[in-house]
């Protein structure tokens, strides 16, 4: 079955209209990041947001690790799923379940090594997605996602293989890749920024040929 696509770093009412037309079931707003191509106001997230009809999925992507500091994120921009880019600090999920029964957590974890592999397992109990990524969250300038670099696929397959809840992947993903990253690790769907941009734009050449790559 062909992956659900999530396009990322979204960043205008147009951009968001413009990637639903070509086919994703999911839309990425990138909130305040340490770094990264893809950030927006949270007032333009939420403008986003409104307008998105169900059943394609809003995104927030927030930097935040502490639950009380997710939760404000949230209510400042009301998207259907929240995707925490990373680590949340003591693992703490339930504060989110009890105050937002009604959102969607999506738990990142960066590829980095076999250490990642045990990571993933660990949160997949809490999560109701797992979205692996490139990103080094321990440099000094954390890089948490937006990159354009693919990472060890063969981890993120083995990831796959060992949880049972769906899995994203992302991290360099684009035309040329793409049906190689699929047969590989197998995701329940795919997420990307970069390759379909110009000059930080969604460029819709390049969204068209990825969505033809695809089928
Ligand atoms: O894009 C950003 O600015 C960003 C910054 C920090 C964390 C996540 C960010 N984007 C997250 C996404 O979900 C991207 O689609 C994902 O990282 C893949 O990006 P790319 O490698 O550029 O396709």
């Amino acid at each position: 079955m062909r992956p659900r696509v999530k396009i990322c770093c979204i960043s205008s009412i147009n951009e968001a209209k413009m990637a639903i037309n070509y086919g994703a079931a999911a839309l990425g707003l990138v909130g305040h990041m340490p770094s990264g191509p893809g950030i927006i106001e949270d007032d333009l997230i939420h403008d986003i947001a409104r307008i998105v009809p169900p059943p394609i999925a809003t995104f927030l992507l927030t930097s935040e690790t502490k639950p009380l500091e997710i939760i404000n994120h949230f209510k400042r921009v009301y998207t259907t799923t929240i995707q925490i880019v990373d680590a949340l600090e003591e693992r703490d999920y339930e504060m989110l379940r009890t105050q937002l029964p009604q959102v969607k957590l999506v738990q990142v974890i960066h590829v980095l090594d076999e250490r990642s592999v045990q990571e993933a397992i660990e949160v997949s109990r809490f999560a109701d997605a797992i979205l692996l990524d490139s990103g080094n969250p321990n440099l000094s300038i954390k890089e948490l996602g937006g990159t354009g670099r693919t990472h060890n696929w063969e981890l993120s397959r083995k990831i796959r293989d060992a949880i049972s809840i769906p899995l994203f992947l992302a991290g360099g993903l684009n035309k040329d890749n793409v049906k190689k990253a699929i047969e590989t690790v197998q995701p329940f769907g795919i997420d990307l920024c970069s390759s379909v941009r110009t000059n930080g734009r969604l460029d819709e050449q390049k969204l068209k040929d990825f969505f033809e790559a695809l089928s």
